[in-house]
């Protein structure tokens, strides 16, 4: 079974953002992850992960105004200067909380603009340079447009494009099982090809994003398809509770001895003469 950390923007909020570290905690969570620290700070949101005695995954660089609609700076040539701080501040966040990753939204823009994919390609730049000074990763994340209209950054073979251009063991793919089956379907033969390039897995039902194993997904198949490819990284549970949090959290122990396709030798999607 895959290790997960509990995404603290959507789980636990029958409390107050500083206080779901505990509750996260209590319910058996290793570690946490959450889109943004920034309302708090650094030092106080590090002392609640300390002392519920959790790692922390991941956390987003700042994305801009939320509340004005911006979903990340990098793909929006006229923000390059805030992009900027916001990396810089993100970074010293990482540092103080202690996160191993940074994750960079790309914000909403249209992605065939030709001076919005320069920007974008400078963004990442500037940030793979920062955070590799910094020895932070940084990941990248494909979203569905349903979900967020007009995200630039929807396609997960776009995302690898980027990555190969930039070609820094430290800038990843964030790979969320809930927006690649929205986008392109085909989760297991995605995780398989894109395994090495990938730096964070979240999961979610799809399409009502709550408990995995909710959905049209068999989600325990691809978390045993997680562990046999060896990711030994965190998946974040990035998705709303349907009721309390804690009793809908039956969903981890159904993932237990689930044997993935690959160690019981299908699901290749072979159709060679002499497979059958
Ligand atoms: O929406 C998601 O999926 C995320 O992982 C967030 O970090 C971005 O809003
Ligand atoms: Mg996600």
């Amino acid at each position: 079974m895959p290790r997960f950390a509990a995404n603290l923007t959507m789980m636990f909020n029958e409390y107050a953002f500083l206080d779901r570290f505990q509750a996260a905690a209590d319910a058996g969570f290793e570690a946490v992850e959450y889109l943004f620290p920034y309302d708090h700070p650094a030092e106080v949101v590090a002392a609640r992960l300390q002392a519920a005695g959790l790692k922390q995954a991941l956390f987003n660089m700042p994305p801009g105004d939320w509340s004005k609609g911006d979903r990340g700076l990098a793909a929006l040539p006229h923000r390059s200067k805030e992009f900027r701080t916001a990396v810089d501040l993100g970074i010293r966040y990482a540092g103080v909380i202690g996160t191993p990753l940074l994750h960079m939204m790309a914000g909403i823009a249209d992605a065939s603009d030709a001076s919005a994919v320069r920007s974008y390609r400078d963004a990442l730049r500037f940030a793979a340079d920062r955070t590799g000074e910094a020895g932070v990763g940084l990941v990248i994340e494909p979203i569905n447009r349903r979900d967020m209209p007009g995200y630039f950054l929807n396609d997960f073979d776009r995302a690898l494009a980027f990555l190969a251009e930039i070609d820094q063991p430290h800038v990843r793919l964030q790979f969320d099982i809930y927006h690649r089956q929205i986008l392109h379907g085909d989760v297991i033969m995605a995780l398989r090809s894109m395994m090495a390039h990938i730096g964070h897995i979240q999961i979610a039902a799809v399409p009502g994003r709550n408990e995995p194993g909710t959905g049209e997904l068999d989600d325990a198949q691809i978390c045993a398809e997680i562990d046999a490819l060896g990711y030994t990284g965190f998946v974040g549970c990035e998705y709303r509770p349907q009721g309390g949090t804690v009793d809908g959290l039956g969903w981890r122990a159904a993932c237990q001895g689930v044997p993935s396709l690959s160690a019981s030798g299908t699901g290749t999607g072979s159709d060679k003469a002499g497979t059958r």
